[in-house]
């Protein structure tokens, strides 16, 4: 896969930018669009075995034109295909409207997705080619969701067209449902809404055709959405390679606070990741009642326990970073842990769990920080109600 990733925008204002500067007709693109999505379905999703049956879900846009072209292909390779149509063939535009003639003249057959439309059971793969990148908004119940739920119950092998069915290529979002793919094959550019949010449940393994312009693309669009890091390319900015002689006190003085009475899980799990990453140095500053636990099998965790939290001055001061929040609780004990933490805050510092929950309910903020709330946390923080808690 590419390393930049694009909005579904810059997609749109882009690729005809990027054909014509790479001497080719937008209908060229479809074209490739589809012989690679094509190719993605016999070589990849079906590993070269030959299918009897195709079923190819259609919407109103290219993303359908995508889908005629990938349809023609296989009747032409004498696979039969149901082609099913959201709404009125006749309506589709431009180049969509060239994919479909060409499908209807090599002698296919082009059916309504009504109430009545079902997929066979023996059908071997399902094509999305409902929405890509023009989806804007909630998918309502109808045609669109029928053809999704039928896809859904369906056990065939699943490609979805540049991005599945609802899921939005910025963001990751599910727009009221959405098509889960085994595969996803997307063209010029990948899109941010592929590997964010609920992507990495709906995308399958993802494919990545440039159809020849993928290199003008880059150079047109000079600010990407995101860029893509694999963690090999960057894992010596994390681990760098070690002096043989070194020293343990070379590598820093990690301190953590949390581990309440009997919440000392996460801090131990948080104390054995700072010595794995590298830390030179660790220790865990907890509720006497998390003393053993902490400690024990690991000895290599240095813990100060205290019911007094003010014997961890000493050590907060102590400390090249700090960490705050696993397993903290909010009690008085808690509350007492995060006064002291606030007073040491121009520290590098990560803030986690229960200190994120305190804090929402006095906010403040800080440079030294990093946040690491999981979305229910965010929601506190950011005084809007998660669905998901
Ligand atoms: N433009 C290009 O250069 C290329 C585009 N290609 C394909 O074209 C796709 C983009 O095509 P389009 O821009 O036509 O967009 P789509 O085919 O994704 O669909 C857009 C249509 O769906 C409607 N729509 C959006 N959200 C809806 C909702 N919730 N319910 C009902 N209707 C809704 C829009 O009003 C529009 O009519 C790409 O994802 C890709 O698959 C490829 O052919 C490659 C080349
Ligand atoms: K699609």
């Amino acid at each position: 896969l590419p390393s930049l990733a694009y909005s579904c925008a810059q997609m749109q204002e882009n690729e005809a930018k990027a054909a014509k500067a790479s001497g080719l007709e937008m209908w060229t693109l479809m074209s490739r669009a589809g012989q690679a999505a094509y190719h993605t379905l016999r070589v990849h999703l079906l590993q070269g075995t030959k299918p009897n049956h195709i079923t190819v879900l259609a919407g109103k846009g290219n993303n359908g034109g995508d889908g005629y072209v990938v349809a023609e292909a296989a009747l032409k390779d004498d696979i039969n295909v149901l082609l099913g149509q959201v709404g009125d063939h006749m309506s589709l535009k431009g180049d969509a409207a060239t994919a479909r003639d060409r499908f209807l003249a090599a002698g296919g057959v082009i059916t309504p997705i009504d109430d009545a439309f079902t997929i066979p059971d023996d059908t071997d793969a399902i094509v999305d080619g409902l929405f890509g990148t023009g989806l804007s908004r909630e998918i309502r119940q109808g045609p669109f969701t029928r053809a999704i739920d039928l896809a859904s119950k369906s056990k065939a092998k699943k490609l979805a067209i540049d991005i599945p069915s609802g899921l939005h290529g910025d963001t990751g979002n599910v727009l009221g449902t959405v098509l889960s793919a085994d595969a996803t094959i997307t063209f010029i550019g990948v899109k941010k809404g592929q590997f964010t949010g609920k992507a990495p449940q709906h995308v399958g393994i993802l494919y990545f055709a440039g159809l020849g312009v993928e290199q003008a693309f880059d150079e047109i669009v000079s600010s990407p959405a995101a860029e893509l890091v694999a963690f090999n390319r960057v894992r010596h900015r994390f681990m760098p390679l070690r002096p043989l002689a070194a020293h343990k006190a070379a590598f820093g003085k990690v301190v953590l606070l949390g581990g309440n009475n009997g919440m000392s899980g996460a801090i131990r799990l948080a104390g054995e990741a700072c010595q794995r990453t590298g830390s030179g140095l660790t220790r865990t500053l907890t509720h006497p009642a998390s003393q053993q636990a902490v400690m024990f099998g690991r000895p290599e965790l240095m813990v100060t326990a205290a019911q007094d939290v003010n014997a961890f001055s000493h050590w907060i001061d102590w400390a090249t970073v700090l960490a705050v929040g696993p397993g903290l609780g909010q009690d008085d004990w808690a509350q007492g842990v995060l006064r002291l933490f606030l007073k040491h805050a121009s520290k590098p510092s990560v803030v986690d769990a229960d200190a994120l929950n305190l804090l929402a309910k006095s906010p403040q903020h800080n440079p030294h920080w990093v946040l690491t709330p999981h979305p229910g946390e965010a929601g506190r923080l950011l005084g809007i109600r998660c669905p998901c808690t």
